[in-house]
């Protein structure tokens, strides 16, 4: 259990000054892309702002991570093989990469190319978020190689990177909490694949709270206002085709 001002509180209060916690896990954030520009800085024709790294060095500390350096790189390989040599290598040596992008089919990606090998490439049967990497590299550093599209990289994150650095830090309590609600209004869903809608609750009735999607007019991965806009992500199992007012659907509550 992490330790907020409740807990803290309660151990003082017991006359507890002192308690072991586990230490927290060092997290190398790697975004790649050729097309990747920090944000604020001026752009040419075919590239864009960076923002998964940002977002995932978020949602690690979020998750109680340390994420001891961030950086994009681009889709030639050898900025990309540095990284990864950094991170698990000597006294830096982290215990979890994340990369973002460069895991699918394209003519580039570089994580397929340098580390084809050592990790595991899948498809997974949820929208956003089918393509993806793990692997355990020989250092013992968990990689996971997450699809660049901003909100698959933000539901992969929750899905797959967010209950390991909890267990990696002795936590039992590895997911989103969830409530199943009514849909406020009817969607499609991708077929096949469970889908994860960034979503809001609408309070408009305290008694009966209902959930509709972020943004209207579907669920692109690349939609990175949609997630901006989310409290939850809707989970709708990969048979249903089509979400009908009323529906129950499940509901994972987003932090901040
Ligand atoms: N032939 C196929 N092509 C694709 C498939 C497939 O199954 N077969 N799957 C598609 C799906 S679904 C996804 S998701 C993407 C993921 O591919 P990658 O992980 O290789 O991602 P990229 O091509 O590198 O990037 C996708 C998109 O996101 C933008 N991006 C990447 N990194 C960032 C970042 N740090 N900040 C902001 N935006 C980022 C990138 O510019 C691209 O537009 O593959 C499909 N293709
Ligand atoms: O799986 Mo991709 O993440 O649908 O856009």
């Amino acid at each position: 259990m992490p330790l907020g001002p409740r807990q803290l509180a309660a151990l003082a209060a017991a006359d507890i000054a002192r308690v072991t916690v586990s230490e927290a896990p060092h997290v190398v954030v790697i975004s790649t892309g050729s097309e990747l520009v920090e944000p604020g800085l001026s752009r040419s024709r075919g590239q864009i702002p960076e923002s998964n790294g940002l977002l995932l060095e978020t949602l690690v500390r979020q998750a109680g991570g340390d994420v001891v350096r961030r950086v994009h790189v681009d889709d030639g390989g050898s900025a990309f093989r540095r990284e990864i040599a950094a991170a698990t290598t000597g006294g830096s040596r982290a215990d979890v990469v994340i990369t973002s992008g460069g895991v699918s089919a394209g003519a580039y990606e570089v994580v397929k190319t340098e580390l084809g090998d050592a990790l595991r490439f899948s498809r997974v049967a949820m929208q956003p978020g089918k393509p993806q990497a793990f692997g355990v590299l020989p250092s013992g550093t968990l990689v996971f190689g997450l699809p660049g599209n901003p909100v698959s990289a933000a539901v992969s994150f929750d899905v797959f990177v967010r209950p390991a650095l909890l267990a990696l830090q002795g936590r039992s309590d590895l997911h989103r909490p969830a409530l199943r609600l009514p849909a406020a209004e009817s969607w499609h869903t991708p077929p096949g694949r469970r889908q994860y809608l960034p979503a809001v609750i609408d309070r408009s009735d305290p008694a009966r709270w209902r959930v509709r999607p972020a943004t209207p007019g579907g669920s692109g991965s690349h939609l990175a206002g949609a997630l901006a806009l989310a409290e939850a992500y809707a989970v709708v199992p990969a048979e249903t085709a089509v979400v009908e007012p009323g529906d129950l659907v499940e509901v994972l509550l987003l932090e901040g």
